[in-house]
């Protein structure tokens, strides 16, 4: 538990990367919504702890990028305090997907990990790897929390649910899973991948789901692999999604080596395969489309047979790989549905040279990527979990939120160290705010009204 203590390491080891985030709050409003700030965000150089052989040479240089943003942290947070600073790690679908192949090398990923933490002079706790339910779960308990969702201030400088208790849906697009969660409108809804919490005496009933092999960088292994198999020569492949002008030579391990695609015949891992762009918008849609089932869903299911209820009015956040594609395309904030799909087909038919020159900010290994996942965000959210050019416009595409970033890392903290009870003393108004509000101030002015009146009946009574 965080009692006491003003700052929470927590580790977040993705599958493409590891980031370190220092939290920390006032300790004596631990309980109280929005006090939890982001100190530092570090980013481990590197790969995720999944691709991370342990062999003693490699393991000492992985180690020694997560060590650099630790020495950060050790000087930040002030060396009394050391011994109470709470700290977590949480794997998500890169350890997930390694573990189900390789059970032996992702607990010895992890056992080692954790001898290198316990060493270290916090107060640690564990390292785990998530499921893809909880992982869903705490991005929603992050973005609501940092939009002050859960509770505010009455006018009698008491916490209590805002009025109307609108609550904001969450999407992480990682690089190897993708999450989406919502509260559902009824309370009483029961099913798959609906969980009830409860957080500061409220509950919520909230649809959650992760789908593995759906994350930023394992769907687009996916796209290649189908481009591959597809192609009449395995070794000289047209991509229509790579700028056209842009060639790359790549092992076919780098594309194959994951359990995110099926194995093609005679497969060799190091056989070369020459990717040749081509600027082919619609071919592009086409393969991406490829990879979703759309069609095993009728009613109250995305893609891939897999049931969801609508996602309703409500507004969305669209965090990590949905906020770099909108970014790259220029989209972040609030955009139309027309206007993505207009922007997405005018940068997928830019050749390479121009992409290099309107996106010169970009670094080829992302730019190279963009035209495909514009197109993967379109098809995932409309075509899978069904958002149309009504519902977009609810869509919110950022990275943070009061200078701390969206990801279920925040969520898991607070979480985690019980900082969001599920009980809490709250003065449970029978109505909204506004209508107490509003009542008060009648009482109030009628009060006034009738005293003086009876001062007006006096000082007449005596003349
Ligand atoms: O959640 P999982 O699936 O484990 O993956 P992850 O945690 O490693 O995934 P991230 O959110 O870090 O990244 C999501 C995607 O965005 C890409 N990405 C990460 N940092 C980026 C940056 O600064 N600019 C552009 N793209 C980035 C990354 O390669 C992924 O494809
Ligand atoms: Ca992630």
């Amino acid at each position: 538990m965080c009692v006491c203590v003003c700052v929470c390491v927590l580790i977040d080891s993705g599958s493409s990367r590891s980031t370190v985030y220092l939290y920390q709050w006032p300790a004596e409003k631990e309980n109280n919504t929005g006090v939890v700030t982001q100190r530092l965000r570090c980013s481990v150089a590197g790969p995720g702890i999944s691709d991370m052989l342990v062999d003693p040479a490699r393991d000492k240089l992985s180690w020694t990028s997560i060590r650099e943003c630790m020495n950060n942290v050790t000087k930040i947070v002030p060396a009394a305090q050391h011994n109470s600073t709470i700290l977590y790690l949480g794997a998500t679908a890169g350890m997930r997907l390694l573990h189900s192949q390789n059970e032996t090398m992702s607990n010895e990923i992890l056992g080692n990990l954790q001898n290198y933490l316990q060493s270290l002079p916090f107060n640690y706790q564990n390292a785990s790897i998530m499921s893809g339910d909880e992982e869903g779960l705490y991005g929603w308990i992050t973005v609501n929390y940092l939009m002050g969702n859960f509770l505010e201030k009455n006018i009698w400088n008491t916490w209590v649910r805002p009025a109307g208790g609108k609550m904001v849906g969450s999407m992480d697009l990682g690089g190897a899973s993708t999450q989406i969660a919502f509260t559902l409108p009824d309370p009483t809804a029961r099913g798959t991948d609906i969980v009830q919490v409860s957080l500061y005496g409220y509950e919520y009933n909230i649809y959650t789901h992760s789908f593995l092999c759906y994350g930023k960088n394992e769907a687009e292994k996916r796209v290649l692999a189908t481009l591959v198999k597809n192609s009449k020569n395995a070794t000289h492949v047209i991509n229509p999604c790579f700028g056209r002008g842009y060639n790359t030579t790549v092992a076919a391990e780098s594309i194959f080596g994951t359990q995110c695609t099926e194995l093609p015949t005679n497969y060799d891992p190091k056989q070369m395969i020459t990717l040749v762009g081509s600027s082919d918008n619609v071919a592009c849609r086409d393969v991406v489309h490829g990879i979703f089932d759309l069609t095993s869903c009728t009613d109250n299911c995305s893609f891939d047979g897999v049931y969801q209820p609508p996602v309703g009015s409500g507004d969305f956040l669209a965090y990590a790989g949905y906020f770099y594609t909108a970014q790259a395309i220029g989209l972040t904030s609030i955009s139309q549905l027309d206007q993505w799909n207009s922007t997405t087909w005018e940068f997928c038919s830019w050749d390479w040279p121009t992409l290099k020159l309107k996106k010169s900010w970009i670094s080829d290994i992302y730019l190279k990527s963009y035209c495909y996942s514009a197109h993967y965000v379109q098809t995932i959210l409309v075509n899978g979990y069904k958002f149309n050019k009504d519902t977009w416009k609810n869509i919110d595409f950022q990275k943070q939120v009061h200078n701390t970033s969206v990801g279920w890392s925040l969520g898991y903290m607070l979480h985690t160290s019980n900082m969001i009870p599920a009980e809490a003393k709250l003065v449970r108004l029978p109505m909204a705010n506004s209508v107490f509000g509003g009542l008060l101030f009648l009482f109030t002015a009628l009060t006034i009204v009738s005293v003086m009146f009876l001062i007006i009946k006096a000082v007449r009574a005596c003349y």
